[in-house]
């Protein structure tokens, strides 16, 4: 698989440690920064990573600032993705397997590295089930569409 990283200044290091867990992983990693720990502004990040993964050039992501928060919330309001800020492992288990996120926001201040590796992990390696959960996540679409997700009650 393709994984695209990308992290503020905030989230550098943990970007770092997530290349190599990535990796170790046998995935192929796209780093599209930020390269040190100089400023910069989350949005940036996560339009560019988020691009990647809605035209194709990554499978998923992995976003990183202080808290996940601005990354979350910037990666969102990009068409087609689906991100999910996750603090522990059954959350992004959950956010896979439910919600077919292609997106993984984390923390670089409140997680440490041992949680880190057990979030990417759990999230690598866990496929979406589908099933009523895929009906679900096309009300997701519906609405990025601009449409009441309850007229797919009726289809
Ligand atoms: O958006 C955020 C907060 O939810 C990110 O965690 C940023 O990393 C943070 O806001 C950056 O803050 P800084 O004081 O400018 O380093």
């Amino acid at each position: 698989m393709k994984v695209a990283v990308g992290s503020d200044h905030r989230g550098f290091d943990a970007k770092q440690q997530t290349k190599a867990i990535v990796t170790q992983m046998g995935h192929e990693c796209i780093d599209f920064g930020t390269d040190g720990t100089h400023p910069v502004d989350y949005p940036d990040l996560a339009y560019i990573v988020s691009k990647a993964v809605s035209e194709g050039q990554a499978d998923r992501a992995i976003l990183i600032c202080a808290t996940g928060l601005g990354m979350s919330i910037a990666a969102n309001k990009v068409k087609g993705i689906r991100a999910a800020l996750c603090h522990d492992e059954l959350s992004a288990q959950i956010s896979r397997d439910h919600n077919d996120t292609n997106v993984l926001c984390l923390s670089g201040d409140q997680i440490g590295e041992v949680l880190l590796r057990k979030i990417v992990e759990a999230w690598l390696n866990t496929e979406f089930s589908g099933g009523r959960h895929q009906r679900r996540v096309g009300k997701i679409l519906a609405i990025e569409e601009g449409r009441d997700p309850r007229e797919l009650n009726h289809t």
